[in-house]
């Protein structure tokens, strides 16, 4: 089985070194010095109970790893529409793309069934360049929870979690999802095939949703904002706003916002990938996990006011600081 991941920072780098170490096909598809330093020197995971450094497969150009039986994508949501077209040399016929991005997926509407059923949605997949380059049968589900980061080229920190839960956009298990469960599995990673994949999107969004951008604007951790009462009853006010444009589209959620407020709460002085993106100058993920839900809100006919103001004041301060062109 060949596997190729697609932009692999953090959590492509986490996942290439637990799939290369359990002796899986893979190869990876990284940039600039990080490139320069895996394949140099391998890549290195630094996890709380070790450390490990394996000898890598890896190109900035995919026509140098040919066609894969999967490809899965790790790159940052607005990375990927404008490379579609570089990743072509790694399709073939059979080829399942897996989307392990944050937000709402452009597939979402894929095989949803009823009135919504192939709808593309432009905050994700502006000029459906994912939507006509790939193909939508082509697309395996993914929602990562693990947490980690590139601390210098060529080596990855794991913070925790090793979850990248798999599903189909019909819900069915598939004999392709089975199998990269299974080589998920041997690398010792947890890959739960699901039935109701999008139930666990939204679990995941509502938290993207709302501390991402309130963390990013008033530069509080986790732990804080989930706290202080006043940035509560906002990211509690985005998060009602998502839960009914998703029961409206039919999800079901297995909690509800008070415990997932206290979950990210117990995370502890985290500060959140949007923060993080806009202290090093790195462009912010604002349509993937904000600007998504809105145009949800709007399909769906459901008021956001509190997200619309949440994402504003984001845009906002991301277009000041030179990382919002949209
Ligand atoms: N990191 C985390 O803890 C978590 C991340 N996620 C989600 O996972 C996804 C990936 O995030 P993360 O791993 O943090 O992101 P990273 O930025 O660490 O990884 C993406 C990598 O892709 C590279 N890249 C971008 N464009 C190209 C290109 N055209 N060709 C080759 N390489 C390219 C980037 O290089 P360069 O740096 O040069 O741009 C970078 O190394 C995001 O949607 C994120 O929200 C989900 C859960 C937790
Ligand atoms: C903060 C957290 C854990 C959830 O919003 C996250 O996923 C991020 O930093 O992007």
């Amino acid at each position: 089985m060949k596997i190729c991941i697609f932009g692999a920072g953090a959590i492509g780098g986490y996942m290439g070194v637990k799939l290369a170490q359990a002796g899986a096909e893979v190869s990876l598809v990284a940039r600039g010095p990080h490139l320069k330093a895996m394949k140099e020197h391998g890549l290195r995971l630094i996890e709380e109970d070790g450390e490990v450094t394996v000898p890598v497969t890896a190109a900035e150009d995919p026509a140098e790893l040919g066609p894969q039986d999967y490809v899965i994508v790790t790159l940052k949501a607005h990375s990927v529409p404008p490379v579609v077209p570089k990743m072509a040399p790694l399709i073939g016929e059979h080829t399942t793309i897996v989307s392990g991005v944050n937000g709402v997926p452009w597939w979402y509407f894929h095989k949803i069934g009823g009135p919504l059923e192939g709808t593309r949605l432009a905050s994700v997949d502006p000029g459906d360049a994912q939507w006509n380059g790939f193909g939508p049968d082509r697309v395996l589900g993914c929602v990562v929870y693990p947490a980690a980061e590139v601390t210098e080229p060529g080596v990855i920190k794991h913070i925790e979690g090793n979850r990248f839960s798999l599903g189909e956009p019909d819900g069915s298990k598939s004999e392709r999802a089975v199998a990269l469960s299974q080589a998920l599995s041997a690398a010792g990673l947890k890959a739960p095939v699901r039935p109701r994949l999008r139930d666990e999107i939204w679990v995941k969004l509502w938290g993207n949703l709302s501390f991402n951008p309130i963390s990013a604007l008033t530069h509080a951790t986790l732990d804080v904002l989930c706290t202080d009462p006043g940035t509560r009853a906002v990211a509690r006010g985005m998060m009602l706003e998502a839960q009914e444009i998703a029961e409206k589209l039919g999800v079901k959620f297995p909690i509800d916002v008070e415990k997932r407020i206290d979950g990210g709460a117990a995370v502890g002085a985290h500060r959140t990938s949007m923060w993080q993106d806009l202290d090093m100058g790195r462009p912010m993920e604002i349509d993937a996990l904000v600007g998504s839900v809105q145009e949800l809100g709007r399909l769906t006919e459901t008021p956001t006011p509190t997200i619309d103001t949440v994402l504003a004041l984001v845009t906002l301060r991301a277009r000041m600081a030179g990382l919002y062109h949209g």
